[in-house]
């Protein structure tokens, strides 16, 4: 009951690619099969599970803030490049980093003006640990090999799904390239809209008028390529880049599915059903996804709309959702879980779900969420539709999917075939640095951009909560206008933080990762990542913070030395060398003094939060002596002339007792 007006949708791919012809300008959809890599073997969590054990006592922010269940029980949480990539869209200005020669006589940042890594791209078509069938290398776009974040798999059900997908692989073959979509636009091959308007779907008159009112006029990619297979009540398995409307697109069917639901019956009334369920990792998130789903509601209003998460009173969640209808239910994977164990007639309500989504479907499929998720699959129907959406859908992820989707499902993926994960109008810089030296050069970047651009917009990513408070805290004795947010924040704090830097210009946030997915904050000019980010996915998930709606943004990724290791997972993306900046003795000793002001407090958690995360990771944690030096290093730069003590139990927790240098008490 959906018509495009020129395409057709009428083939049964397992997995639709849409990638563009070169020679013709058009993008081409193209069918793969659903496979699943061979021999990857068991697949051990080591890193993540470890952090999400004890992340809360380490104050390190992976994402989920310290959860208390209902029983009153804490559970733990889980150089530049001188031309734009594919030549689209103009410069603003230069920046410190990209003045090179120029700037250097200025005493500001150099550069490298060449793009270092460009010649380095790491093939794209296979996994090193795969064996692909049929000619048809499935997930083509799937980096290699993984740093932090692994998942436990069962070889045989890999072996299993295998078995299940070969059958699809000649079908893939015969129409592998020859399906032309007319619909889809041509051009700039970076754009993120397609030709299609929504007025051309079949959509109720109702929901048109939501997505007239919220703005929306053609489909974006994803929307476009997505749709059709969900009004065919397919499961589908969605990739597409950071900042590309995948909400909407799975939002849009899902109330088209609601609004076609018959009344509930008398029965039923006492406890309604909730009939979507989406899941997402963070607060932030959910609200937004909430918030997204309320303005296409509003010519339905008999369709109602709730969100569930942590950091709330369960209590009042549980009036609200009784006093209202919530056909469409958001929530975060603990606070359902919360729900379903502890809110009365709750899990009876879910009983109606027919669609659930999972929102970075891979963060959710990992370690630190996979229980809350198993718990939740397990309390929904059978018989329902499933949709995962995410901007990076690792190997391992495609693999496990089937926990919670059909094994038949669609895999929508509009990232070009050969094209990085990321935007091209965002431009990626790595810059390596000793640690010493990290927030002088910071504060050098930051005052530079904003020099540059009076509607500044900058995120810096920190690697915990602890050292996000640390940072923010040095930046605000700076006098830069900053916030900061993490989970260490109470919710109330988080959310109208996060309505701020919504709706501001110049300000920066600092953050943790609980701003890495999804979250839709406009125009943000600059993203600066300090230090190693958790894996590759984390990276582009942040990066993905700036550039959004085809917008032009920039990435910094400072590291020191002994980090440069995680380029090597990026190589294939289009990140250029930064050198070091003269930072002079001015800002040297101004970045001192704002040190000395910063409690000492913070700096101690910090220290400690810094050890928890990279003893957390495998490059890093694996030689315990060198990890206490390193994270020495880190207390140095903070001022401290010794490292904070830190206690027994927290050592022994790290399995960091009795190592030289560190101080316990
Ligand atoms: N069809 C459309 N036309 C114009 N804007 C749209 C359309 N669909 C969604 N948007 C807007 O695009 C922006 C990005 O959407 P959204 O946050 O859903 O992206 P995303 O792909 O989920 O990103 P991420 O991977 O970071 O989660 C939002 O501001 C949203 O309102």
């Amino acid at each position: 009951f959906l018509v495009f007006p020129r395409g057709s949708f009428s083939l049964h791919p397992k997995t639709l690619n849409l990638s563009s012809d070169p020679s013709s300008g058009e993008r081409r959809f193209s069918v793969r099969p659903a496979a699943v890599s061979r021999g990857s073997g068991k697949i051990l969590l080591e890193d993540e599970a470890e952090l999400g054990d004890w992340a809360n006592e380490l104050n390190t922010d992976s994402g989920r803030g310290p959860r208390k269940s209902s029983t009153g029980t804490s559970r733990s949480p889980g150089g530049l490049s001188e031309r734009n990539q594919r030549g689209s869209l103009p410069r603003k200005k230069h920046s410190i980093l990209e003045v090179g020669v120029e700037g250097e006589k200025k005493g500001v940042l150099s550069s490298e003006r060449k793009n270092v890594r460009s010649s380095e791209r790491a093939p794209r078509s296979s996994s090193s640990t795969s064996t692909r069938r049929g000619g048809a290398v499935a997930g083509s776009t799937y980096r290699q090999g993984r740093d932090l974040k692994s998942l436990a798999l069962d070889v045989s059900e890999v072996e299993e799904e295998e078995a299940v997908m070969s059958g699809f692989a000649d079908v893939a073959k015969k129409v592998d390239g020859s399906f032309k979509s007319a619909t889809s636009s041509g051009g700039d091959a970076d754009s993120y809209l397609s030709e299609t308007r929504f007025d051309q779907c079949t959509i109720s008159p109702l929901t048109l008028k939501g997505i007239k009112a919220a703005g929306y006029e053609k489909m974006t990619l994803v929307q476009e390529a997505s749709l059709p297979f969900i009004l065919k009540g397919k499961d589908v398995l969605a990739k597409a880049k950071t900042g590309t409307g995948k909400t909407v697109a799975f939002l849009l069917p899902a109330i088209e599915i609601v609004s076609k639901l018959p009344p509930i019956d008398r029965e039923q009334k006492r406890l309604p059903p909730i009939n979507v369920l989406v899941v997402c990792p963070t607060r932030e998130l959910a609200d937004q996804a909430a918030m997204e789903a309320s303005i296409l509601l509003k010519f339905h209003p008999s369709i109602g709309v709730q969100v569930v998460i942590g950091g709330t009173r369960l209590a009042l969640e549980q009036k609200r959702m009784q006093a209202n209808s919530c056909q469409i239910l958001v929530g975060t994977p603990g606070r359902l879980r919360d729900h379903i164990e502890n809110t009365p007639g709750f899990a009876t309500r879910l009983m109606g779900v027919k669609v659930l989504v999972l929102d970075e479907a891979d963060r959710l499929l990992d370690m630190g969420f996979r229980k809350d998720i198993e718990k939740i699959v397990a309390a929904v129907p059978k018989q329902r539709q499933t949709l995962l959406f995410s901007a990076t859908v690792p190997d391992e992820v495609r693999q496990i999917c089937h926990i919670a989707m059909k094994r038949d499902h669609e895999f929508v993926n509009t990232v070009e075939e050969g094209s990085e994960e990321t935007h091209s109008q965002v431009r990626q810089m790595h810059l390596v640095a000793p640690l010493e030296e990290h927030f002088s050069i910071l504060y050098r970047i930051l005052t530079e951009h904003i020099s540059e651009d009076v509607d500044y917009k900058v995120i810096v990513f920190c690697t915990t909560a602890m050292v996000t408070k640390f940072v923010a805290g040095l930046l605000s004795e700076l006098r830069l206008n900053v916030r900061e947010i993490h989970s260490r924040k109470p919710q109330s704090y988080r959310t109208r933080v996060s309505k701020e830097f919504r709706e501001s210009k110049g300000l920066i946030l600092v953050s943790s990762d609980v701003s890495a997915r999804g979250v839709d904050y406009p125009d943000v000019t600059l993203v600066v990542q300090v230090g190693v980010p958790a894996d590759r996915e984390q990276y582009i998930h942040r990066l993905g913070r700036t550039g959004r709606k085809g917008k032009e943004g920039k990435g910094i990724l400072m590291l020191a030395p002994w980090e440069e290791f995680f380029l090597s997972s990026i190589k294939d993306l289009p990140i250029t060398n930064a050198t070091k900046p003269l930072v002079d003795s001015d800002t040297i000793q101004k970045v001192e003094r704002a040190l000395g002001h910063v409690e000492m407090k913070s700096k101690e958690s910090a220290y400690q939060a810094w050890l928890g995360y990279y003893n957390s990771n495998k490059n890093i944690g694996r030689d315990k002596n060198r990890l206490v030096l390193l994270a020495n290093e880190f207390s140095r730069s903070m001022g401290l002339d010794n490292p904070p003590a830190i206690t027994k139990l927290v050592l022994r927790k790290m399995g960091l007792s009795n190592v030289p240098g560190l101080r316990a008490k």
